[in-house]
């Protein structure tokens, strides 16, 4: 689907958190090429997206760039975001390494990287048993298309754990997803900003982080999910400038509810941090729009 006119958006509006990617360039090219039955509009460049800017009449919000999005009939599906809708360059993805990050960080970091599915040369995918999870600091605007009804959500809102520029000072993870077992590990390195005891994380940070990664593992489960309880239990504080691994798992599904439990280690899982339990409910995009 290209998400080029009023239609193609209330139809994405409609799928989203059912199975709906949004397409990398490179993917969209291919799907294009192979699937399309009728040329795309002239306006369709993935090499320059400035030159696909086209007119988004019916939000008030001119410069929308259209996207190919994919619907993936699968239990678990990716929840890839594509905050280049709005710009012409490719966002930074916050999980990838950067030179803030301790060596036992990397080390982690590579461990689970090295258990991924792999691209190889020529364009198979070697199977891994986890999958590395993008993270970016914007989400794309949400639009119902419906008359008079459409909202669009503030282009200047960031997520709370990617918002402090400075690396290292903040929340630096990445999440790692094992397919088949319905599990996330995070590996985190808390940063100076996030004091509470004096040389210690915040609880607020860490109860942050367990929303985070949780949500994130309902999301890509279940699609749209809002937290309706978080409970957790402090067992032992975390040092800034530490490397701890944060462990989601599902623990079972019922309807709309997702039901996932949570610890916080040191990086060796010899010492308990924190644990928890979180309830996730599937929600449809209407909810967050208020309708
Ligand atoms: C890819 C990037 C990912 C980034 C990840 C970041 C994740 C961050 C996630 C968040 O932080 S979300 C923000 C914090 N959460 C909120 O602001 C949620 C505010 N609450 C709501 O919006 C609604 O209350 C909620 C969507 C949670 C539920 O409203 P609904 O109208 O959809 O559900 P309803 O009240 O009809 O209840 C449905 C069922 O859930 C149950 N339920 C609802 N809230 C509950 C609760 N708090 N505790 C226990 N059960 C609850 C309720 O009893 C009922 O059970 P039964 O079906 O068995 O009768």
């Amino acid at each position: 689907m290209l998400l080029c006119c009023r239609a193609c958006r209330t139809m994405f509006s409609r799928l989203w958190g059912r199975g709906v990617r949004l397409l990398s360039a490179p993917e969209a090219t291919a799907a294009t090429a192979f699937q399309s039955p009728t040329p795309l509009p002239p306006t369709w460049n993935p090499d320059n997206r400035q030159d696909h800017t086209i007119p988004f009449p019916f939000s008030g919000a001119s410069g929308m760039r259209a996207v190919m999005v994919e619907v993936i009939p699968l239990n678990i599906r990716p929840f890839t975001m594509a905050p280049w809708l709005f710009s012409s360059s490719q966002p930074r993805d916050y999980s990838l390494p950067n030179s803030s990050w301790s060596s036992e960080m990397q080390k982690l970091y590579e461990h689970y990287n090295n258990m991924c599915e792999v691209d190889t040369e020529g364009g198979n995918k070697v199977k891994g048993a986890w999958r590395r999870l993008p993270s970016y600091n914007s989400c794309l605007e949400y639009v119902t298309g419906g008359q008079g009804g459409s909202k669009v959500l503030q282009q200047e809102a960031r997520l709370f754990t990617r918002n402090i520029e400075e690396q290292g000072a903040g929340f630096e993870y990445v999440v790692f997803m094992k397919k088949h077992e319905k599990t996330c590990i995070c590996v985190f390195q808390p940063g100076h900003l996030l004091e509470g005891p004096p040389g210690y994380v915040h609880g607020g940070a860490i109860a942050t982080m367990i929303d985070s990664v949780t949500g994130t593992h309902a999301t890509y489960l279940s699609g749209l999910i809002m937290t309706a309880n978080l409970t957790i239990n402090y067992r032992s504080p975390i040092p800034l400038g530490s490397v701890v691994l944060v462990h989601s798992s599902l623990d079972k599904v019922e309807g709309r509810k997702a039901f996932i439990s949570c610890q916080v280690t040191s990086s060796d899982g010899s010492k308990l941090h924190t644990e928890a339990t979180g309830l996730f409910l599937k929600v449809d995009v209407r909810h967050l729009l208020g309708a």
